[in-house]
């Protein structure tokens, strides 16, 4: 398992993340436990608002809640002077909650509610992202109703192929979200927008999906782009100020991801921008970016205790942990491949190759197809790194299984910013 951000083998030979021994965590707050090192948050934010600069417009670094969020990783991505992409009410509410300052919240989604979209007028989000025709009439009636004026920016989409997961592309010619860059009615919509008193066009915002390894799909977008706004100021006279370019920035989870450089790709993307605007004679747009993923992924882990092996009649060696696809989906979802380690023996040899199933009544409830791994012992912690981004985000009640906690660990200290769940709030709304 690669060691990641502050992660390090200590002297007892167990594994720490951020300055704390994961035996002493999973003892102390139980399992299965997600274990966040906000040091190597912090880092990605820095890098991020540092990186993504260009010397000819202004830049923004929004982050995506979706990959992770609680009150906690608000306040962090607040004091990071980030800004926030919300997706629902309640990725909203979160925010609210936690103070995040409402000129710096973006509100996403294709299916936003009259309730979500109230919410967010009255909190003053500083922009919606709009994504059709009828949400923009529903904006514009809301606003009337309540007498506001609000930025936005319209999805669209690019029609870019990236290659990544069909499942996590955003911007083929199907996909559900924005409208296409190249259908009929887009300049006219557009020129209702601009003409719109209560909506304040501020421009175009795509994204063309996640786990992105290869920077030329994001280059590719751009020139598309590009070509698109400078046919939009001919048709409709529209001048794009601000163009947000989504996230999707791939990370390493194991051996088979190539490391994208995402300081190379920022760069290159922020290039691309000034030379096809220049090309054009157009003003180059305030750029905005979003990532989720790359911020948070490799500074989550996720520990479980072994509760059993077995080999099957075929032959396959499983490992069972307390845990499974009710808090890391992404196996059963996308084939995921994540890395482990057993935290207490990290200097053992890793000699045998396991399946890492979960406690779930599932067949596709494995976390790991296969890993090389020490022979476990019943309670042996296990550690799967790379779990920040869309496993607590994406966790679920399924067999009435109970979330894990969340804990932030930073120089030797750590800190339950989520409780586990219990049993009564399982019962919660149960009537
Ligand atoms: C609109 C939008 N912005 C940003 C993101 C963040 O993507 P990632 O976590 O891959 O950086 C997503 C998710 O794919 C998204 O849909
Ligand atoms: N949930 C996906 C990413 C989706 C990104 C949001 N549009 C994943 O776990 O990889």
């Amino acid at each position: 398992m690669r060691l990641l951000g502050t992660m390090r083998i200590n002297d007892m030979d167990n594994l720490e993340i951020g300055g704390c021994d994961a035996v002493i965590l999973a003892k102390k707050y139980g399992t299965p436990l997600y274990v966040f090192d906000t040091a190597l948050i912090r880092e990605r934010c820095a890098s991020y608002t540092k990186t993504f600069k260009s010397s000819k417009t202004e830049t923004e670094v929004i982050y995506a809640s979706k990959a992770f969020l609680t009150l906690a990783m608000c306040r962090l991505i607040d004091e990071a002077g980030l800004s926030l992409d919300v997706v629902s009410g309640g990725e909203l509410f979160t925010a609210m909650k936690a103070n995040f300052p409402p000129e710096r919240l973006y509100f996403h989604g294709n299916g936003k509610t009259v309730e979500e979209l109230i919410t967010a007028l009255q909190y003053n989000v500083g922009t919606i992202v709009v994504d059709n025709e009828f949400e923009i009439e529903m904006l514009q009636y809301l606003c009337a109703e309540l007498d506001k004026r609000v930025k936005v920016l319209l999805r669209v989409n690019p029609g870019i192929e990236a290659h990544t997961h069909a499942y996590i592309q955003t911007a083929n010619n199907d996909s559900k979200f924005g409208v296409s860059i190249f259908s009929e009615n887009i300049y006219e919509l557009i020129k209702s927008i601009h003409e719109s008193y209560y909506l304040d066009l501020r421009g175009f915002h795509y994204h063309i999906g996640s786990q992105i390894l290869d920077h030329n799909s994001f280059v590719k977008a751009i020139e598309s782009m590009v070509e698109f706004i400078d046919k939009v100021r001919t048709d409709s006279g529209y001048e794009t100020k601000e163009l947000n370019m989504g996230g999707g920035f791939g990370v390493y989870y194991s051996e088979h991801d190539n490391d994208l450089d995402i300081e190379q790709t920022l760069t290159a993307m922020v290039e691309a921008v000034e030379t096809e605007c220049k090309t054009r004679r157009f003003p180059i747009p305030k750029l905005l970016i979003e990532p989720g993923r790359s911020i948070v992924a490799n500074a989550g882990t996720t520990l479980y205790k072994v509760t059993a092996t077995k080999e099957t009649y075929g032959g396959r060696k499983f490992i069972f942990v307390d845990g499974g696809m009710t808090d890391n989906p992404r196996t059963a979802l996308y084939d995921a491949i994540y890395e482990a380690a057993l935290a207490n023996r990290m200097k053992d040899e890793t000699d045998t190759t396991f399946t890492i199933g979960g406690k779930c009544c599932e067949s596709g409830d494995i976390l790991i197809k296969s890993i090389q791994l020490p022979y476990p012992k019943q309670n042996d912690i296990l550690a799967v790194a790379s779990t920040g981004a869309y496993n607590y985000s994406m966790a679920s009640n399924y067999n009435r299984i109970r979330k894990p906690a969340v804990v932030f660990v930073e120089n030797g200290k750590s800190k339950v910013v989520v409780k586990r769940e219990t049993y009564e709030d399982i019962l919660r709304n149960d009537l």
